[in-house]
């Protein structure tokens, strides 16, 4: 049997700039972001709020243009085909899609009619996703009824309608409490196995990036700035992650000043008071850290050693947390 080589999705030097207004200074929103994702299975696109995400989501699903690049999916080239890539593509979009007044059955069955499906296939596959997705019992009521976790797997399965080939998911979990999200998560990993499908995930959760991405890569800035699988990319790392919160009267830059004396440590680094550093044997090196600083007489609050996370990836190819730089982007967008 041939194997099929060809990427279900492929982004190749994406540029997109947008204009924000006469005197303003236009903003590049991808920078030349590449990416290939292997078909029937799921790709992670990680990176904090603003990091250009949503627009390579648009790019690939026909509703932007890039200004340079190529991109293609299920093999075909979106800006020279966008008619065949829409046929081919689910996409869930951040905000719901679903008509609050009508029931869950019914925006199913519409979504499909618009999707080109008969009206006899459009209620049987609504029967189908609404079973799938432990609709069931709620398929007649009004969406205005249903829960936030409810509402997101109807749009989910609002993006299944037509068996795409390849499902956008933008930031499907956001908003909802930590319940609804890992339930929906488990509803991602079992649809990508029988729907058969590759799904492009943008998120900046990094326990979902984690879960349920095969391969990922890291957006910042438009670009990516990493790619593997979580695994590859927490083992780039190499060694454990020493933290160390100091405590309040205790000076981060004497603290760093004590640390370079530790021989094991290093990628040593202040994010105010909490020290992050790497040690390939972060037990064995911890108490010699904390020697260190009770010798220079700085007090410590709290300290652990962690298995690399993909947060110490991101840290490591960025210069910050995610949480971090999450934070960053809100303070810029309110
Ligand atoms: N229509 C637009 N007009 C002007 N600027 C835009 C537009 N859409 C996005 N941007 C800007 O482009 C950059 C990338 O945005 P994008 O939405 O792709 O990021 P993201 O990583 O998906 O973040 P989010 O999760 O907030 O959507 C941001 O600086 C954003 O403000």
């Amino acid at each position: 049997m041939a194997i099929n080589t060809t990427p279900a999705l492929e982004a190749d030097g994406l540029v997109k700039t947008y204009s924000t207004g006469r005197g303003k200074p236009p903003i590049r929103a991808l920078d030349g972001l590449s990416f290939a994702a292997d078909a029937g299975t799921v790709f992670g696109l990680l990176g904090p709020n603003g990091a250009g995400k949503s627009t390579t989501i648009k790019i690939l699903s026909t509703l932007a243009k890039a200004d340079a690049g190529r991109a293609t999916v299920a093999g075909i080239d979106v800006s020279r085909h966008p008619a065949r890539v829409r046929k081919a593509i689910g996409f869930v979009a951040q905000k719901p899609v679903s008509d609050p007044v009508d029931t869950g059955r019914e925006n199913l069955v519409l979504a499909g009619r618009l999707q080109g499906l008969s009206a006899p296939d459009a209620r049987a596959r609504a029967a189908e996703l609404l079973d799938r997705f432990g609709l069931g019992d709620a398929a007649d009521r009004q969406v205005k009824t249903y829960s936030g976790g409810m509402a997101r797997k109807l749009d989910v399965a609002i993006g299944l309608m037509n068996r795409p080939q390849v499902l956008f998911l933008d930031e499907p979990t956001t908003g909802l409490d930590p319940e609804a999200r890992a339930e929906l998560w488990a509803e991602i990993e079992k649809m990508t196995r029988i729907e058969n499908m590759t799904v492009l995930l943008t998120t900046h959760y990094l326990e979902e990036a984690d879960r349920l991405a095969a391969r990922l890569a890291i957006v910042d800035h438009g670009t990516v700035v990493a790619r593997g699988t979580p695994e590859e990319l927490k083992n780039g790392l190499r060694g454990d992650a020493v933290i160390i919160e100091l405590a309040p009267d205790s000076d981060p830059a004497y603290a760093l000043a004590a640390l370079a004396n530790v021989e094991a440590l290093r990628e040593i680094g202040a994010d105010g008071r909490t020290i992050r550093a790497r040690a390939d044997l972060g037990a064995a090196t911890l108490p010699q850290a904390l020697a260190a600083l009770e010798l220079a007489g700085l007090p410590v609050a709290s300290a652990t050693v962690a298995r690399p996370s993909l947060d110490d990836v991101y840290l490591r190819h960025t210069g910050r947390t995610l949480s971090k730089a999450q934070n960053h982007a809100l303070e810029n967008a309110s």
